[in-house]
């Protein structure tokens, strides 16, 4: 049996490398739990095809989910990059639920703040990042069209033996940051579209670039919603970091921090330890977690 990692997926269609070869690959049956990231054992059923038997056991499994059903996103990522920029504005709302999704998957979180040029801007969205900052998510800001070498010469240090999945709200700057870290990107997203898509070029893949031999970068399109509805009440209030000195703390074992008498979360709340608008998010995403269909 020969091994490779997925480098792209649709349906139950997977684009293998292996080695310097890319083979397309389908699971058996109508399986299709496999994601990008996953290295999987297969045989070949033609020279440039085959089919997946098994894949090795995950480090780290990413999902985004909907009311009706959760989808794998990536496997085996070590770290997220939220890219954000100065213009246009962000949506505080999908970098908290993309730092949650991290947090519920074990997945260290990073905030680059793209354009930096527009330096008339840049005081304001400092002072809006200051809330991850102030949470322990590290902020590197980079200015990719301005200052590429100086953008490269900060991220990889930081990319460097781990698989990062980049994720970013449309004209942040992401495609301009993976074509200018991965010079080959086109070239590779062509081949992919080319290989699961039969050239239509009509859907837009989650796709992994091997940058070195434990590097790799995924480029994961379609992040305007961020639905988490797979993730538990448990779960939610573990992955908002300020809550953990509140856990444990409240009156009721079981208390919800929505409005229970002697909650400590809402204490916390009260305090300004915690951010409203994170508060207003735990609550929205266990109201979409009681909503969950499957
Ligand atoms: N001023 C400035 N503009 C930048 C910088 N990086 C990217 N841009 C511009 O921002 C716009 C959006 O960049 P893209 O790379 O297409 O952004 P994206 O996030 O991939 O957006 P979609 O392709 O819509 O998903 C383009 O016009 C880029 O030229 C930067 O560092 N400074
Ligand atoms: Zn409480």
């Amino acid at each position: 049996m020969l091994s490779g990692i997925v480098i792209a997926a649709h349906g139950r269609h997977y684009l293998v490398q292996a080695e310097s070869t890319k083979l397309h690959c389908v699971t058996r049956g109508k399986k299709s739990d496999i994601a990008v990231g996953d290295i999987v054992n297969f045989k070949h059923t033609s020279p440039d095809q085959g089919v997946i038997e098994s894949f090795a056991e995950r480090k780290t499994l990413l999902y985004r989910s909907d009311q009706y059903k959760s989808k794998l996103l990536a496997a085996n990522v070590t770290q997220l990059f939220i890219v954000v920029a100065t213009e246009p504005g962000f949506s505080d709302d999908l970098v908290s639920r993309a730092l949650i999704a991290a947090e519920a998957a074990g997945i260290t979180a990073r905030l680059l703040l793209n354009k930096t040029d527009l330096t008339d801007l840049l005081p304001k969205a400092r002072e809006r990042l200051k809330l991850y900052e102030d949470l322990g998510y590290p902020v590197h800001e980079v200015s990719v069209r301005s200052h590429p070498t100086e953008t490269i010469a900060t991220l990889n240090p930081l990319l460097k033996g781990h698989s990062t999945i980049l994720i970013g709200q449309s004209g942040m700057g992401k495609s301009s940051l993976i074509n200018l870290l991965v010079p080959d990107a086109d070239i590779a997203t062509r081949e992919i579209s080319a290989a699961l898509d039969s050239g239509k070029h009509t859907t837009t893949f989650t796709r992994l670039y091997m940058m070195g031999p434990d590097t790799d970068i995924i480029d994961s399109p379609g992040f305007q919603e961020f639905g988490l509805y797979h993730l538990t009440e448990g779960m939610l209030e573990r992955a908002f970091r300020e809550f953990k000195p509140h856990l444990g703390h409240c009156r009721f074992y079981n208390c919800h921090h929505f409005n229970e008498p002697g909650c400590a979360v809402l204490t916390g709340l009260d305090n300004n330890e915690i951010a409203s608008m994170r508060h207003a998010l735990y609550r929205q995403l266990v109201h979409e977690a009681s909503q969950k269909l499957y």
